[in-house]
């Protein structure tokens, strides 16, 4: 596990006897000690009784410095004009105070910790969180029938669900309460709504911004800029951040319904490949897309028809 000094990074030697010593030599032996580069230990300080060390490092790994004492000591041994008295010991503060552990406390912190570490990780992965996105939802021009849904059928996958609340359409609202929900612990995030091509539409968006990496395959593709759309087509998303995952699903509750197929398998309270996934429920919504009556209009480049606003929304 890795740990940040939090600035105290100071090592301090007592009990050398200096004759000539090369004191490079001697921060090279303290940097093999500690598994970092040669040119992290610098010597800032030579005192009567010890010498003063300091390690240019943000972070370490809890291994690297926990019960290091006598690895240090013994490799200081081998310079040359440099002798460790049996009272030779290694002062240090913060973080960096893990060195004077001996090895059988240092082997069972960092089994502790290994352990806690797995302990939170398989509970933040066990926690889900659902929320809905659009105007309509949260005017209850409509009934959200997606967040229940998902919150049961996660249930059923052993998730402790949570309901995060119906967003507004806007991209920094959406990005905010998911990078909210991340640091709340949740493993697991799905929005519904928001995917499509228009001028409202900012779901997946707001996951690329938090990892542009983000798996975001097109459900159906049509010439940008015509009639409504703005955005080149529709398209669903499967970003990461640390061990949790986002998956933006569209607003029409059969094709939540739909995605649910692949989520039986994907989601199951553990790590989650988030191209596969998308790319699966993607097969599954162009499917199911393909044979819609919408979708001729929407694939018209010409522009010319206007269906209104609202043609999308009818499942026929
Ligand atoms: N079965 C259909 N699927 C899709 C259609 C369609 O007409 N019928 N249109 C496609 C197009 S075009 C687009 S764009 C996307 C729209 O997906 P969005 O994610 O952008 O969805 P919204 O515009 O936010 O909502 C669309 C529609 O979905 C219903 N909705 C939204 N949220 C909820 C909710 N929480 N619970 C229940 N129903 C919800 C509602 O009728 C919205 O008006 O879709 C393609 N797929
Ligand atoms: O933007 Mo859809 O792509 O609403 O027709």
């Amino acid at each position: 596990m890795q740990l940040n000094l939090l600035e105290k990074t100071e090592l301090r030697i007592f009990g050398l006897v200096l004759d000539n010593t090369n004191l490079s030599l001697a921060a090279e032996k303290v940097a093999e000690a500690l598994a970092i580069p040669p040119a992290s230990v610098l010597v800032v300080d030579v005192r009567p009784d010890h010498i003063c060390l300091d390690i240019l490092e943000k972070s370490l790994d809890m291994s690297q410095i926990a019960g290091k004492e006598q690895a240090i000591l013994a490799k200081l041994a081998t310079v040359p004009g440099l002798t460790v008295t049996a009272d030779a010991y290694v002062d240090s503060s913060g973080i960096m105070g893990l060195i004077a552990f001996d090895e059988q406390q240092a082997s069972e912190l960092i089994a502790r910790t290994e352990q806690l570490a797995t302990e939170i990780e398989q509970a933040v992965l066990r926690r889900a969180i659902v929320f809905a996105t659009g105007f309509e939802v949260k005017e209850r021009m409509i009934e959200d029938t997606n967040s229940p849904y998902l919150m049961r059928f996660l249930t059923e996958q052993g998730y402790n669900v949570e309901f995060g609340g119906i967003l507004d359409d806007d991209a920094v609202v959406i990005k905010r309460k998911i990078e909210d929900a991340i640091d709340r612990g949740f493993g697991l995030i799905i929005t519904t709504g928001g995917v499509g091509a228009e001028d409202k539409d900012f779901s997946v968006e707001a996951t690329t911004a938090i990892d542009p990496a983000a798996a975001t395959p097109w459900i159906v593709k049509f010439q940008q800029g015509s009639g409504r759309h703005v955005k080149a087509g529709v398209r669903i998303g499967v970003g990461q951040c640390g061990i949790a995952t986002i998956i933006n699903l569209p607003g029409p509750h059969d094709e939540v319904v739909a995605s649910s197929a692949v989520l039986r398998r994907y989601c199951r309270t553990g790590r989650i490949d988030k191209v596969a996934l998308a790319e699966e429920i993607a097969q599954i919504l162009r499917q199911k897309l393909s044979g819609k009556h919408w979708q001729h209009h929407t694939h018209q480049t010409s522009g010319e028809e206007d269906h209104g606003k609202n043609h999308h929304r009818t499942t026929s």
